[in-house]
Parts: C-alpha cells; structure tokens; sequence
C-alpha cells in the first residue's frame, strides 16, 4: 500500500514541528510548502538526515510550487503569520485572508481531494474563508483549535489535582478566542465531574474560575514568554491527532472547529464543537445540552466569530458569494 501524502502549507515553527512529528510517527510521507525560498527544503532535508537514527522511513521534500502538494491525503495549513506581544489574534485577520485565498486556490487546484486541517489565526473565521476559497467540501475542511485549548485546560487542571494528564478529560466549546468557552459541567477526573470535585473539596470554584481564565489566556501566556511569535509544540500535536484520526478512520471525538448547518441554531458558520473524525472527515457533529448560562456564552462567542466573517467579507466581497 503507498504511503500517505502529507502536504504542510507552510513551513515555519508550526510546519516544521509538524513534519518533525510525521515523521517520528511514521504517518506518511510529506511535503512541506512555503513561499520562503529554501526553508522548506532545508526543514526537509534537515528531518530527513534524522531518519536514520529515528528509524523512520516517511520521504521529506520541500517546495514552492502548489504543484508539489497533487494528490495529497492530508493537508496542514498554517501560511500566514502569528501574533507578537500586544496583538490580538484578529488583528492578523486582513493579512492572513489574503494567504487563505492563495491556499484555497492551490488547494483546490491540487488537492481537492484532501483531508484539510487549518490552524492559520483568527482561526474560525479563517477555516471559514479557506472552505469557501477552496470550494473543497465542508466534511474536509477543519479547523484545529479546541484539541489544543482543552489540552490546556486538561494540563493546568491535572496540575491542580496532582493527577495524571491522563485521567483528566476536558473540553473547550466557541470560537479560538477570548471569549471561548472552557465546560467546567463536562469535564472530569477519573470520570468525576468538576462540580462534584468541589462539593468533595479537592478545589474550589474559585480555583476553577482561575484555570478558566488562564486557558482562555494560553495562546497569549506563550507569546509573551516567546515574544518573537506563538505556540506552536502543542499546537503541532493538537493538529497531528486530527490528522491520525481522520488517516486511521479512528473515529475520535475531538473539539475542532467545525462547519454548523444549524447545529447549536447556528448556520453558515465555523467554530468550535466536538465532531467526530474518521476516514469521512467530519462524520458527525455532536449536539450537547448546555445551559443557560452556557448557551449564553458560546451565543457570544459565536457572534465574536461572525462578526470575524463580516469583516472577512467587507475586506473580499466575492466571499459572500460563494
Ligand atoms: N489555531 C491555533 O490554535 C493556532 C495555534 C498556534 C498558532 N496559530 C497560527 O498559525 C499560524 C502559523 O504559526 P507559526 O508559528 O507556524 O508561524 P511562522 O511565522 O513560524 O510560519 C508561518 C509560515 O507561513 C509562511 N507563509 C506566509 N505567507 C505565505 C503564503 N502566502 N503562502 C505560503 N506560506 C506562507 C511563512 O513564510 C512562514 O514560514 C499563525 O497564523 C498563528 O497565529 C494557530
Ligand atoms: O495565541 C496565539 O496567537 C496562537 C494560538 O492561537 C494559540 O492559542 O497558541
């Protein structure tokens, strides 16, 4: 059987540690992509020379033409640029359109076919633009944020409880922002909810409402230790479980942003919920019950992401189109 062809749109720290990752995984083959001249080829070549003492046998190529992604099984995007200290994700919003709109084209050109998992920030309204400027089918086209959101809630929660990041399942529903929303109702230790882990007094709410807060505020926590730019260890391996998932037919259930057709009373629009991946891409959106209160903010969030749309589609009118 041919080995699966990954293509990473984009090479830099994310691209990078994502073909590092493949490789390691022995998840298929790749080629990365970048429109920097000799960065993916030196990523490429650089993973490739640690082949032999990883034992991995995946071929890394580096290009800059679209033409060397045909056929593609998966592909990674994160083209575009990241956010420094003092910038909101949104702010990168007009710059990075621009990127999806040339991705989306070399996407469908070339890889119509493909499994896509975006990353490129502001990233609901982002995933959003690529669907429409690859015309690929919304099944295909995913946006990676609610893995490496509640992977950090799982982790500062595990570190409160002194527990095993194993035994600590969490998840994080809305749009990859401030106003995203961490389900404290619907996330457990060894299957104990949160709520019954107060009442027990293994923590407090006020102990809680600080981790909320400080997942929220994980992307911007990293860019002010890096300050030359984001995340990008965790966000790799967020997006590599996406991609397993859908090469193996795992049929995980992940939060990832999602297309809704009316799911949650919302249409036409991308964000974060928990589907289902497996070789059918998004085979299914899973429609929790919230409460009130939880209904109320991820109303919120998802207006923060369309009002994201709006401005997508003031800055490329052809957009409301398609
Ligand atoms: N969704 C998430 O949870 C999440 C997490 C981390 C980072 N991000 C986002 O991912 C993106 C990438 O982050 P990074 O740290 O890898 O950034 P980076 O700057 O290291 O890499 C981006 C790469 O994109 C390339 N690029 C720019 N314009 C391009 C174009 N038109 N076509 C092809 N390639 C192009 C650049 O040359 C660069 O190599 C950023 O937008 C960042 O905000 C999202
Ligand atoms: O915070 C960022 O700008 C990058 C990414 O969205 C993250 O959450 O790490």
């Amino acid at each position: 059987m041919a080995r699966n062809k990954i293509a990473l749109i984009g090479s830099g720290m994310i691209g990078g540690t994502l073909a590092h990752m493949i490789g390691l995984k022995d998840l298929g083959d790749v080629v990365l992509f970048d429109i920097a001249e000799g960065i993916p080829q030196g990523k490429g070549l650089d993973i490739a020379q640690s082949s032999p003492v990883d034992g991995f046998d995946s071929r890394l190529t580096g290009v800059n033409d679209y033409a060397g992604i045909e056929g593609a099984d998966v592909c990674i995007v994160t083209a575009g640029v990241p956010r420094k200290p003092g910038m909101s994700r949104d702010d990168l919003l007009g710059i990075n359109l621009k990127v999806m709109e040339q991705v989306g084209a070399g996407l469908k050109k070339y890889a119509p076919k493909a499994f896509v998992i975006c990353i490129t920030n502001p990233l609901d309204a982002m995933v959003w633009a690529l669907q429409k400027f690859s015309g690929l089918p919304k099944s295909h086209v995913v946006g990676m944020a609610g893995v490496l959101d509640s992977s950090r809630f799982r982790y500062f929660l595990a570190e409160e409880f002194k527990v095993s990041v194993e035994d600590v399942t969490a998840f994080v529903l809305g749009g990859h922002g401030d106003s995203m929303v961490p389900m404290i109702r619907y996330s457990t230790v060894a299957g104990i909810p949160l709520p019954d882990l107060i009442k027990m007094g293994w923590t407090s709410k006020e102990k809680l409402d600080q981790i909320v807060q400080r997942t929220r505020d994980g992307g911007a926590e990293i860019v002010g230790l890096l300050k030359t730019g984001s995340a990008f260890y965790a966000p790799a391996a967020s997006a590599i479980s996406m991609a397993e998932a859908y090469l193996k037919d795992k049929k995980r259930v992940l939060p990832c942003a999602a297309h809704l057709s009316g799911q949650y009373g919302v249409k036409n629009t991308y964000v974060g919920v928990p589907v289902v991946i497996g070789a059918g891409g998004v085979e299914r959106v899973i429609e929790i019950d919230l409460s009130k209160a939880e209904q109320k903010m991820f109303d919120n969030s998802v207006a923060a992401v369309q009002g994201l749309c709006e401005a997508c589609v003031n800055i490329a009118p052809h957009l409301a189109a398609k």
